[in-house]
């Protein structure tokens, strides 16, 4: 990559549509039928990104998703002093000159993964100051892990005024291999501990780590770069420290969490569409739950499925579960789709202590969802009828999106800042499959809104 070639800032995609006093309408009832093409995967995308920043060379991404999420963490970078270009879906990052430590208040609490790059900066840099993260408001997601995790390595870390001050003391500048134990296998420490223990001193093992398909996306892209890993995507990841990684081409797994909603898309609406490209193998607990409610789903090739028309949905309950178990964000969407089988489901949500508000906004649109603690009890109903609804939340707005594909009318939904961050033009893939969805912009919106009030 030249020089010439990279801009100061990161150039935003023109499809991100920024304002959040913008509505979805929806026109439910309509098949959809064709085919989808499955971006690349906005958990990776966004900590691949971070991961870049240990590489004071090139490295050039691709099939990274045009998100809010992306764009931010584009920002956060920038601050930091890092080059990015993006080309369409290609984007490339030069980390070879940090001038800052310190990234922006504003940015890093809009969203979760930018939080996960304190590792890269202080295993680059031998200090890091990092504000708590934002992302969704799920639960109380505290750092403590990531924290722990790089005072095992041998860094101070103190929290104070919203902010994560990190240094390594003395004069190497370098982090400590260590082993360190996760009391949960959590994805963003997973990630952080990682990428921090690729330029550490000596070998660093993680136990009790995550096992997502993104967590070994990262450690592929820190392979490419030289780093020495093993065990990414068990429970015991082994890395032995390097003193630096080198330039590098990497390409971005497809969204299984994208893939899993077009699926129950397809499901809802009793369509049947093609999806590509996915890695079957990340979709086990989801397509064997889509099974269990009566879907016919089959593997057209090793990289493309196919959902074929659904007469009847029926209940089954759902634990949400570290991988390889159901995975927390698919729990919304399929809450949407459990609220139009014929029986009862108990949906148990133990990832996250505060993840069912999306039940509520489904009960305006007719379903029958009683929240207890943890969990939704979900009493099946022939038909949804839409009404105006608020996102609280990334997959909360997908619920509510497949919710008004399939109810009869029309289903107004706010709050798209939150959909926005994570699904690449969802409502322009949807339209594509032949659903009636508008988005309207914040003052074409306010009449909308007025006019329901
Ligand atoms: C950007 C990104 O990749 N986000 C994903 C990531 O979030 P994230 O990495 O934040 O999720 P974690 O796996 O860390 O969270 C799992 C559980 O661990 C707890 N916890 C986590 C860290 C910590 O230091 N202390 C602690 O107690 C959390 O509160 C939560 O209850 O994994 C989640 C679980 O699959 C997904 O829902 C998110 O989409
Ligand atoms: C919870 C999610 O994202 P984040 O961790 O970025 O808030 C999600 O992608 O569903």
């Amino acid at each position: 990559m030249e020089d010439s070639l990279i801009n100061p800032s990161l150039r935003l995609p023109d499809a991100i549509p920024q304002a959040d006093s913008s509505v979805l309408q929806i026109w439910g009832g309509q098949s959809l039928q064709g085919h989808v093409k499955i971006s690349g995967a906005k958990n990776s995308a966004l900590v691949i990104m971070a991961g870049a920043l240990l590489c004071s060379g090139d490295c050039r991404i691709h099939n990274v998703p045009k998100l809010a999420d992306v764009e931010r963490m584009g920002q956060v970078l920038s601050a930091l002093g890092v080059r990015l270009k993006r080309d369409d879906t290609t984007l490339e990052i030069n980390a070879s000159e940090l001038t800052s430590s310190k990234a922006p208040y504003e940015l890093v609490t809009q969203l979760r993964a930018s939080f996960f790059a304190i590792g890269a900066i202080l295993a680059r840099l031998g200090i890091a100051q990092m504000p708590l993260p934002g992302g969704c408001a799920i639960g109380a997601r505290p750092v403590d892990l990531h924290v722990r995790g790089l005072q095992a390595m041998g860094a101070e870390v103190q929290i104070e005024h919203g902010i994560c001050n990190a240094y390594i003391p003395g004069n190497s500048r370098r982090l400590k291999g260590a082993k360190i134990y996760l009391d949960i296998p959590s994805v963003g420490a997973t990630e952080t501990l990682m990428m921090a223990a690729t330029l550490a001193d000596g070998e660093t093992i993680i136990e009790n780590a995550a096992r997502e398909p993104e967590v070994v996306d990262l450690a592929n892209l820190c392979i490419s770069m030289g780093a020495q890993i093993r065990g990414a995507g068990t429970s015991t990841i082994t890395i032995q420290g390097v003193s630096k990684l080198h330039s590098t081409e990497y390409s971005i797994i497809p969204d299984r969490i994208e893939t899993g909603t077009f699926l129950v898309a397809g499901a809802i609406t009793r369509s049947e569409l093609s999806l590509s490209p996915v890695v079957p193998d990340h979709l086990i607990p989801v397509i064997a739950k889509l099974r269990d409610i009566g879907v016919s789903i089959i593997e057209e090739a090793p990289d493309c499925l196919r959902i074929l028309k659904t007469q009847n949905l029926k209940a089954t309950d759902i634990e949400t579960l570290p991988h390889p178990g159901f995975p927390t964000d698919m729990q919304a969407p399929f809450m949407a789709l459990l609220a139009l089988a014929e029986g009862d489901s108990i949906i148990n949500e133990s990832v996250f202590e505060n993840r069912l508000r999306h039940a509520s906004e489904l009960n305006r649109l007719g379903a029958d969802i009683r929240v207890k603690g943890n969990a939704a009890f979900v009493k099946g109903v022939p038909i949804l009828s839409g009404a105006p609804v608020l996102a609280t939340d990334l997959r909360a707005a997908a619920a509510l999106v497949l919710a008004g594909l399939a109810a009869s009318g029309k289903t107004t939904i706010q709050g798209l800042r939150h959909l926005d961050r994570g699904y690449d033009q969802l409502d322009i893939k949807l339209q594509k499959l032949g659903a009636k969805i508008q988005r309207l912009s914040s003052t074409d919106s306010d009449a909308v809104l007025s006019s329901v009030k």
